[in-house]
């Protein structure tokens, strides 16, 4: 006999986009190792193209390198965005998430923690999210805090979507060090009320509460397993 763990069919998963993959763990970690390694060096590349001040011919040249590296990437591609995966273990992988996608250099990444109280994490913002001059861009706060606010609501046992989100900017978020922080305030029903916020060495910066709800066709009764 063979217990499978608490996954709905692959059909009810697909509802939502999420996909069962049967990919092995080992060979998840591998793979992703390996288009983290290319994440960040892209993600060095953003930071050197908005900050280089070499000349012209100089930014031509290099344009035109970049150009063959897109095409040899570009070589064997996915048919569309990188979706998220889960394997029998509950290993997850979404290689595209623009917050945390390990292939997405758009990402900062954040690397979220779970702790007694909800979620963290830590994170250094530089160049490439800047909006007024030398403070993070209002919308990326919000994406970020969005991130983090939904695997807190998820709490790893649940998917749930952001159903509103509201910010409070209390004053300019400077580039650089951050800490995000996320607990849940209540729960109704399928609907889990979060507060989170950003703060910089001197204090929170932005203030966010939002509704995260659980949408019925995808959830999951972490009690349900199948005998083989
Ligand atoms: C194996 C498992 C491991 C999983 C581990 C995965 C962890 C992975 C973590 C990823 C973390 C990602 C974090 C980023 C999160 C996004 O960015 S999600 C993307 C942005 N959000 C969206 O696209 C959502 C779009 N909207 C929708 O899909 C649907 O409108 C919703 C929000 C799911 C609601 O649909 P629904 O389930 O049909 O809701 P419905 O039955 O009408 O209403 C249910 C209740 O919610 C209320 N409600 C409905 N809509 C709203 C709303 N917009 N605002 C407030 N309340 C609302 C209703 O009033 C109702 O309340 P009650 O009457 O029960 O009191």
């Amino acid at each position: 006999m063979t217990s499978r763990p608490p996954f709905p069919e692959v059909s009810a998963l697909s509802i939502g986009g999420f996909v069962r993959d049967d990919t092995p763990t080992p060979e998840v970690d591998r793979r992703e190792a390996v288009l983290a390694s290319l994440a960040g060096t892209v993600r060095e590349l953003v930071d050197a193209a908005i900050r280089t001040t070499v000349d012209d011919g100089e930014v031509h040249r290099i344009r035109d390198d970049l150009a063959g590296l897109v095409d040899r990437l570009r070589a064997s591609q996915l048919p569309g965005p990188a979706g998220v995966r889960f394997n029998g273990e509950m290993r997850a992988w979404n290689w595209g998430n623009a917050v945390v996608g390990a292939a997405n250099a758009i990402a900062p990444p954040l690397e979220v923690v779970h702790d007694a109280s909800g979620c963290h994490a830590d994170v250094v913002l530089g160049a490439a999210y800047e909006g007024p001059p030398g403070l993070v861009h209002g919308g990326v706060s919000a994406m970020l805090l969005d991130h983090i606010m939904g695997v807190t609501a998820s709490a790893m046992r649940r998917t749930t979507f952001t159903g509103t989100l509201t910010m409070r900017y209390r004053r300019g978020t400077p580039l650089g060090p951050l800490r995000l922080e996320a607990s849940i305030a209540r729960e109704e029903g399928r609907k889990v009320f979060v507060v989170a916020s950003i703060a910089d060495a001197d204090g929170v910066t932005v203030e966010a509460d939002g509704i995260f709800i659980e949408p019925a066709g995808l959830r999951i009764d972490p009690q349900e397993q199948t005998s083989a």
